[in-house]
């Protein structure tokens, strides 16, 4: 039997893909926007819905990114309300570890998992830059070494959270007449660095137990994390080769957290851009790249690496000869660091754009616009398939570039070829989004009392 490919929905906005100004880009706020993509990925049988993250608008020389403009309503919300018209589909939302506190989390995932019937997850993010901390009452108090630290010990004691209620645990119920009392078991104290809480919990055990754990993000701490606590991955590795080094280096990291390769999911973020034929497929693509890669907004990425005022350069000529700033605050805040290395990275660009004779706005789009797959439908699907079964994932989170119609052509026109090849579900065997995962029932992490 060949490996099962999971496929996730990833609603846009928060990223460099989404493109608003295409006279197909409906609204990122209406409801209705939300309950299209979700339903369109119900339809082609999804593992589940995705929503990231973005609790401050992007700044740039102290105006919003123009990708951020579109807003981000409150995920929880947004997920609660999905519940409401989805049956099948996981529900996952990008929740920060640093800004919040465990108790209300957990009730609120305890919460979604139980109104819709198992189907929730939480993406684990941990951004600490203190511009977003900005927006919450300790901001910026995490130093940047802690913030995994602060992720690992909030999973643990959200986890003892979850499982703090017994099993069979009724109350009030008036068939039975049974109460809880304070007696009862149910009791949860967590003493850490981090947090140290203490008192009953107010959600009973939730259909998963567990909601299922994501993370996101890929420092050696971050893979460190996600390998002792995490359930998948939402990787940026998007290529065959970094893709399976990515698989190799994460799912090696398990054996010493007892875990089985199995056990951990990698899922990378991957776009599609679909054809009648592969040459259509193509300029499609290249038409998609140029929406999503202005002039203005070439010239902000740029600014995000060489981290310098670059507005006076022209998009269509060639890249700085300075160097990239290195030494000053960040210019581009918001948003996490996305080079290692700024100095060597801009040579490399010089390089490539020397080599191909690209001006600015081309050289970002040859970095940085790379659509994952690009072809026939029937391309796609072959492609998507060996990826997986070459072990460079488990499967995708599918990151339109359009709201809210950006997957209908997928839905159509690939999921039945994958189906085919029988390496997709033909219909939900399962209900609870652990079940559609293949991750079986939650381990329970804790004696009802831990200490961190
Ligand atoms: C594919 C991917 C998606 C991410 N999505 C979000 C997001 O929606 N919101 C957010 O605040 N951070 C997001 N992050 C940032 C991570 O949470 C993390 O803060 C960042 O990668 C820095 O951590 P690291 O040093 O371990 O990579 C994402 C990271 C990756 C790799």
């Amino acid at each position: 039997m060949p490996k099962q490919i999971i496929l996730a929905a990833h609603f846009p906005g928060v990223n460099n893909t989404t493109v608003w100004s295409d006279p197909d880009s409906g609204s990122q706020i209406d409801f209705a926007s939300f309950v299209h993509l979700a339903r369109t990925a119900e339809r082609g049988l999804f593992d589940f819905f995705f929503l990231a993250e973005g609790l401050r608008l992007r700044e740039q020389r102290g105006r919003i990114h123009d990708l951020d403009v579109v807003g981000r309503p409150d995920t929880l919300t947004v997920l609660a309300a999905l519940a409401a018209v989805t049956t099948h589909l996981g529900l996952a939302g990008t929740l920060n570890a640093t800004f919040r506190e465990p108790y209300e989390l957990a009730r609120q995932l305890a919460t979604l998992d139980h109104l819709s019937g198992g189907r929730a997850a939480w993406n684990v993010v941990t951004t600490s830059d203190a511009f977003t901390g900005e927006n919450f009452r300790r901001g910026g108090f995490l130093d940047r070494s802690l913030r995994y630290e602060r992720a690992a010990e909030f999973v643990s004691a959200t986890r003892q959270l979850w499982e703090s209620w017994p099993a069979d645990a009724v109350v009030g119920d008036r068939a039975s007449g049974r109460y809880l009392s304070a007696a009862d078991p149910g009791t949860f104290g967590h003493h850490g660095d981090q947090f140290d809480i203490a008192g009953h919990f107010t959600v009973p055990r939730s259909p998963q137990l567990h909601p299922v754990i994501l993370q996101a993000g890929d420092s050696p701490d971050g893979r460190e994390f996600a390998a002792a606590s995490a359930d998948a991955i939402f990787s940026r590795h998007g290529t065959l080769e970094a893709g399976q080094e990515f698989y190799r280096d994460v799912k090696s990291r398990l054996d010493r957290h007892g875990r089985q390769p199995d056990d951990l999911k990698i899922i990378p973020g991957v776009t599609v851009v679909l054809g009648d034929t592969d040459a259509e497929a193509q300029e499609k693509a290249h038409h998609i790249r140029r929406q999503q890669f202005s002039p203005q907004t070439a010239l902000l990425l740029l600014e995000q690496l060489w981290n310098r005022d670059l507005s006076g350069h022209d998009p269509d000529g060639p890249l700085p000869t300075i160097d990239p700033d290195v030494s000053g605050e960040a210019i581009s805040r918001g948003r996490a660091g996305m080079h290692a290395d700024p100095v060597a990275t801009a040579r490399q660009w010089r390089t490539l754009a020397e080599e191909k004779g690209l001006g600015i706005r081309d050289l970002i789009i040859e970095v940085a616009g790379r659509q994952s797959f690009v072809g026939t439908p029937q391309q796609v699907a072959e492609r998507m398939n060996h990826f997986v079964q070459s072990d460079a994932a488990d499967g995708f989170i599918l990151v339109p570039h359009l709201t809210p119609g950006g997957l209908d052509e997928f839905v159509d026109q690939v999921v039945p070829l994958l189906q085919e090849k029988r390496v997709f579900r033909t219909r939900y065997t399962g209900t609870t989004l652990r079940e559609h995962l293949g991750l079986g029932a939650a381990r329970p992490v804790s004696p009802t009392v831990a200490s961190a």
